[in-house]
């Protein structure tokens, strides 16, 4: 069997908050391919950022604790390392543009500076080197090398991002984890940040974890999707087969409530309740009260995760193997 560029197996991490234990994530496996992009979707709390941090090394302790799981980059075991070893991953191997751009630059660095400081960082360079490399990364994203010597505060919510990428890809990850790069940005400029991000993993091969509320922005730049709800990935599989042949009740919803751009006066149909406190998970399969399928059995047994096709994994009491529920 292929190797893969990432592999999380059975991860489980929790938050103690007030003497309350905080599920986030319960038990994730996914992998991801090399050169491959996973999008990675669900709801507000649904463990996104903690799957992506436990991955980076980055789970704050306290209040939080990665319970058990592996996380194996490139054949080799990266979780449980030391701090200093990690270092050498995180920003060179691996690199994460994080949810909120505007906190993520440091305010008194140029942003060509902090590009520069990555690639010395990372890549055995001169400083020259290093700036010739800055230099050449912020064009690659469409920014015009006079604006090196700017400060972030200088730049719009785009062109931030735009920046963002570059310190990301400057030292060519081999996996990029990006944590909603676009939410915060208005729908041209999110158009323009996706199409620049196809445009640089065509062009460097970087695998990518993509964290998305946004089912249509997977559809612009994954090859593979991955649906999590509260804590457990529900469904994984191609985009064809997942956009195909929708099997997880959850993703179904998710589908029904996107926006209908022929039907604009119909009303948008929400998946009816709430996403469950992690702090007090339902039995069952965790999706039961929201289920328009559930049986008896969902509510007290969790379900097993059918693989209904080759590569398409639903975890569902009424998914079967090569057939839909
Ligand atoms: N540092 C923390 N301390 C306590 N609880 C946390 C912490 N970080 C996350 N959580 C909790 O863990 C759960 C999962 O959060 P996470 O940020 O991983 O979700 P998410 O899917 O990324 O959500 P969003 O789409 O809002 O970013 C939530 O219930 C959240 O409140
Ligand atoms: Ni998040």
């Amino acid at each position: 069997m292929e190797k893969n560029l990432l592999e999380i197996k059975n991860l489980v991490v929790q938050y103690v908050v007030d003497g309350e234990t905080v599920e986030a994530v319960n038990g994730i496996d996914l992998e991801i391919g090399y050169g491959e992009t996973l999008g990675l979707v669900g709801e507000t709390g649904a463990g996104k950022t903690t799957t992506a941090l436990s991955v980076m090394g980055l789970i704050p302790n306290p209040p939080g604790r990665m319970v058990s799981g592996e996380i194996i980059y490139d054949g080799r075991t990266i979780s449980g390392l030391k701090e200093k070893e990690y270092r050498k991953i995180r920003g060179g191997e691996i690199t994460m543009i994080f949810q909120d751009p505007m906190t993520s630059l440091n305010p008194v660095m140029t942003v060509g500076e902090q590009i520069a400081e990555v690639v010395r960082l990372h890549a055995k360079c001169s400083r020259l080197e290093a700036v010739e490399r800055a230099v050449r990364m912020l064009e690659l994203v469409g920014i015009t090398s006079e604006r090196y010597h700017q400060y972030p505060h200088e730049f719009s919510g785009g062109m931030k991002q735009r920046v963002m990428i570059a310190i990301a890809l400057a030292c060519t990850p081999k996996l990029l984890i990006a944590d909603e790069p676009t939410t915060a940005l208005d729908v041209t400029i999110q158009a323009q940040v996706l199409e620049l991000m196809n445009k640089l993993k065509q062009e460097f091969g970087t695998a990518m974890l993509l964290i998305t509320h946004d089912l249509g922005v997977v559809a612009e730049v994954c090859d593979s999707v991955a649906i999590i709800y509260a804590g457990e990935i529900v469904e994984r599989g191609s985009l064809s087969q997942v956009y195909g042949g929708v099997c997880h009740p959850y993703t179904q919803g998710l589908f029904d409530s996107l926006p209908d751009l022929d039907e604009e006066s119909e009303r948008l149909k929400t998946i009816q309740g709430m996403m469950p406190d992690p702090s007090d998970l339902p039995r069952g399969c965790k999706f039961h009260p929201r289920c328009p399928n559930c049986t008896d059995q969902c509510k007290t047994e969790n379900p097993p995760v059918v693989e209904v096709e080759p590569g398409h994994k639903v975890k569902c009491w009424l998914a079967q193997e090569g057939g839909e529920p």
